[in-house]
């Protein structure tokens, strides 16, 4: 059963053709890697299955056609953590992650005490209760993609995809985040993330490995072709290692 599915034909933006012939189904409960070079299409392949940015083709949320949902009924069931966003710099950490539960509230509608456990509970997950009453703007990188990755996590919803989640992450909030995935992903929950980092990437269940604005292979990082398909697309510069039964990739000069 896919979570999202997809069939673009052609994703263009400012009249540049950036992606082409794409056609993906993202397993349901599974935690799916999407990794490439620079500019092979990674975040704008995510924007365009959330439905950010226009696209020839149709792309299936739940079987439905993304565009056929009601706006609040998809914001509940897809969550998105984008790649430097920007804006609400003077709001507190903690009024940053309340919005995720916007589309949980009536028009107008003071939040309800579910909504403060949600924001509350997501902040602890990411180990940002402790600024909750700091302003946005004051936080450093990694902090502030901590309260970003808790308003994601504070919707709640069946399908969280993630454009370079571990940006600004020390390697201890690295693991918190793969333990948050692998939390999410036993609880049912799908996960779709692009990652820059191969060695964490290497942990997902299934990647998506792109270049040029193609999808070049999708499989589990278990499958020789994966490794074969990676190999490929950063031009046989890596070195893939077993280590205590874990893939990891070095680059090699
Ligand atoms: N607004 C835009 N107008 C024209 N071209 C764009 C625009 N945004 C992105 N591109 C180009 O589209 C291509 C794919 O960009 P995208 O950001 O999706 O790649 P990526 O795989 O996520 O890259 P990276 O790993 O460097 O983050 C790049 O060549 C980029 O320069």
């Amino acid at each position: 059963m896919s979570a999202l599915s997809c069939s673009l034909h052609r994703v263009s933006l400012q009249g540049h053709e950036i992606l082409r012939d794409i056609a993906l189904e993202l397993p349901a409960g599974r935690w799916t890697a999407v990794v490439g070079p620079n500019g092979a299409g990674k975040s704008t392949l995510l924007r365009a299955l959330c439905g950010l940015i226009p696209f020839e083709g149709q792309v299936l949320l739940d079987a439905r056609p993304l565009h056929d949902w009601p706006t609040k009924q998809r914001a509940r069931a897809l969550a998105w953590l984008g790649q430097n966003e920007s804006g609400g710099e003077d709001l507190t950490a903690f009024d940053v992650v309340m919005l995720g539960r916007l589309p949980h509230q009536a028009w107008l509608a003071a939040p309800s005490s579910a909504d403060h456990a949600a924001v509350q509970a997501a902040m602890q997950q990411t180990q940002s209760w402790d600024w909750r009453e700091r302003r946005l703007g004051t936080l450093s990188g990694g902090e502030r993609q901590r309260v970003l990755l808790a308003r994601a996590l504070a919707v709640q919803a069946p399908l969280l995809m993630m454009d370079e989640p571990l940006a600004h992450l020390d390697p201890p909030h690295q693991a918190d985040w793969l333990a948050i995935v692998r939390t999410l992903v036993a609880a049912g929950r799908t996960v779709v993330s692009v990652l820059h980092e191969l060695n964490v990437a290497l942990q997902a269940d299934e990647l998506v490995v792109m270049a040029a604005g193609r999808v070049v292979h999708q499989g589990s990082p278990e499958d020789e072709s994966t490794r074969d398909a990676l190999q490929q697309v950063f031009e046989q510069r890596l070195r893939l290692l077993k280590v205590e039964g874990q893939w990891l990739a070095l680059p090699q000069a």
